[in-house]
């Protein structure tokens, strides 16, 4: 499954509407047997652009999904792509201990994080909690 992701976000990334940056990234992640993919869109208000993962995350969201088992990032990057700030913050909503997130690239440098690593710390529902 891993391969598969990872080809997926490739596929996907080829779809990259990227006329300001010319940076082209791919994701791919897998919920409920179904991959969802994405690419980065932009946009010329910048800001409003849309990474990759997000689009993959808010395709699969609109679709019911509420949790990734895994996920596949590819950019062409000199060693495994490392995900913006907004995403990591986005992948967390949906993730848990076990979801496995692949950060690789066109070389096939990859490797296998979990969310401890991706984003410690990470802001939760239950930090709005008054009583924690
Ligand atoms: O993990 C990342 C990092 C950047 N980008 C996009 C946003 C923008 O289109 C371009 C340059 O930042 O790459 C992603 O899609 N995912
Ligand atoms: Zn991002």
């Amino acid at each position: 499954m891993k391969e598969r992701l990872i080809e997926a976000a490739i596929e996907a990334r080829s779809s990259a509407y990227v006329p300001y940056s010319h940076f082209e990234v791919g994701a791919a992640l897998l919920a409920g047997g179904t991959i969802y993919s994405g690419c980065n869109i932009e946009n010329a208000s910048f800001g409003l652009t849309n990474c990759a993962e997000r689009t993959a995350i808010f395709k699969a969201t609109s679709d019911g999904i509420r949790r990734i088992e895994a996920i596949a990032i590819v950019a062409d990057t000199a060693g495994p792509v490392s995900p913006c700030g907004a995403c990591r913050q986005v992948i967390a909503e949906f993730a848990d201990e076990h979801t496995r997130i692949y950060l690789t690239n066109l070389h096939g440098n990859t490797e296998e994080w979990t969310m401890d690593r991706l984003l410690p710390g990470y802001f939760q529902a239950k930090d709005m909690d008054k009583t924690n």
